[in-house]
């Protein structure tokens, strides 16, 4: 599906940059234009893909390209004040061509945090296509002022999109990485999963021979019961009859039905059960997607039927979708399940009850602040101020 990406603040830019990068790499074709709006002028410099001409840098007035240092209710108030110079980078985007919104945002921050909300809400009332965000959640080490945010910034921004796609920084960081390489991996990652899943919906008719391709409008239907979603990945490597392997060896895996159905429905298995962007109980799940990828030999519907199937029973739902993405030049077998709806989140929970009990610390603290500040400066009347 064709998307307008838009990434918010540091950590969305990123996200969007390496979208890019993906969306070339495997000749997707999802992107159809992509933004990146930061009130940091280093952190849009350091952008690799997105055009310069689509870098747009708010709040000059009131921070003067330096960030907002983590205050979201100041991300919100200057992507409110600066709508105008965001809506001009969008205009130039041919937006009858565009199936859906994608606004990216770390959710911990100050400009993302603050500001994605207030530009969803923007495009819902002018645009009528979907518009939906990928919220990138904190580390639970990141302190209580990135938790608070990202509860407020959540409750908010999950209420202005029509679907709030979920990624877990704190499920997915891997012990002894430095923070910059951490996030290149944990990116590829991120873009890895959503990336496959929307330039899914994109294979043209005639693209290549598939039994039965996602289309745009089964990501948009999955997608339309709205609230949070998750998403799961799994794959293998395989022979493929073309590949190199296939000619070191002289003939390469024989394709066997039977092998190729069994394959997907494990995968199908193994990325609903495995990591999901967001760990959450799969039975809470409303509606689900399952999308079947790699060398079309190794694609049958039968195993994404079975697949599919299964996950129906995981989850209760009646309204799981499935599909296919062809890609000839991989030698990976690979299932993407996307979980739409679901409300057992324990992480959700915990960074709500965390953002409570720093909001009540940071109250108690600044009412102690001010009676310390009020007796340090009492004399008891006794010394007047200069004016
Ligand atoms: N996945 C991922 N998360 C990131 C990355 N960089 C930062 N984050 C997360 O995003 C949050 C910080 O958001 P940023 O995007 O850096 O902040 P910002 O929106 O630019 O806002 P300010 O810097 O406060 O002006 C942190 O809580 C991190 O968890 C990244 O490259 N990838």
């Amino acid at each position: 599906m064709k998307l307008a990406l838009i990434g918010f603040g540091q950590a969305g830019g990123k996200v969007v940059d390496e979208f890019l990068a993906f969306d070339a790499r495997v000749d997707g074709g999802f992107v159809e234009s992509a933004i990146a709006v930061n009130s940091a002028t280093t952190d849009l410099k350091g952008l690799e893909h997105v055009p310069t001409e689509n870098r747009v840098l708010i709040g000059q007035a009131r921070v003067k390209g330096h960030g907002v240092g983590a205050d979201n209710e100041l991300g919100a108030a200057i992507a409110e004040e600066d709508s105008d110079e965001i809506q001009g980078a969008i205009d130039r985007i041919p937006t009858h061509e565009v199936d859906a919104f994608l606004i990216v945002a770390g959710m911990g921050g100050g400009t993302g945090s603050g500001g994605a909300p207030v530009l969803a809400n923007h495009l819902q009332r002018i645009y009528t296509q979907p518009v939906y965000g990928l919220g990138l959640l904190p580390g639970t080490d990141e302190g209580g002022i990135y938790t608070l945010n990202a509860a407020r910034s959540f409750r908010t921004f999950v209420d202005e999109v029509d679907n709030l796609l979920l990624f877990d920084n704190d499920a997915w960081r891997s012990a002894g990485e430095s923070v910059g390489s951490g996030y290149d991996r944990i990116n590829r990652e991120i873009v890895e999963r959503f990336g496959l899943l929307f330039a899914a919906g994109e294979v043209q008719q005639g693209d290549h021979v598939a039994e039965s391709v996602v289309d745009s409008s089964e990501i948009i239907n999955t997608l339309s019961s709205s609230g949070v979603s998750t998403i799961g990945y799994a794959s293998e490597t395989v022979e493929t009859n073309d590949g190199l392997l296939a000619s070191l060896t002289g003939g390469g895996e024989t394709f066997d039905e039977g092998t190729a159905t069994n394959r997907l429905t494990s995968l199908v298995r193994k990325a609903t059960l495995g990591r999901l962007t967001l760990p959450c109980d799969v039975a809470s799940a409303d509606r689900g997607l399952v999308v079947a990828t790699g060398p079309p030999s190794h694609l049958n519907r039968k195993g994404v039927e079975r697949g599919r199937q299964w996950l129906e029973d995981e989850t209760g739902s009646m309204e799981i979708r499935g599909g296919d993405y062809p890609l000839p030049d991989r030698d990976e077998v690979g299932a993407i399940v996307l979980l739409s709806g679901v409300t057992d989140v324990p992480r959700i929970d915990q960074l709500q009850q965390v953002a409570i009990e720093a909001q009540e610390t940071t109250a108690d603290v600044q009412a102690s602040a001010d009676e310390e500040f009020a007796s340090l400066m009492d004399t008891g009347g006794e010394l007047d101020a200069l004016f």
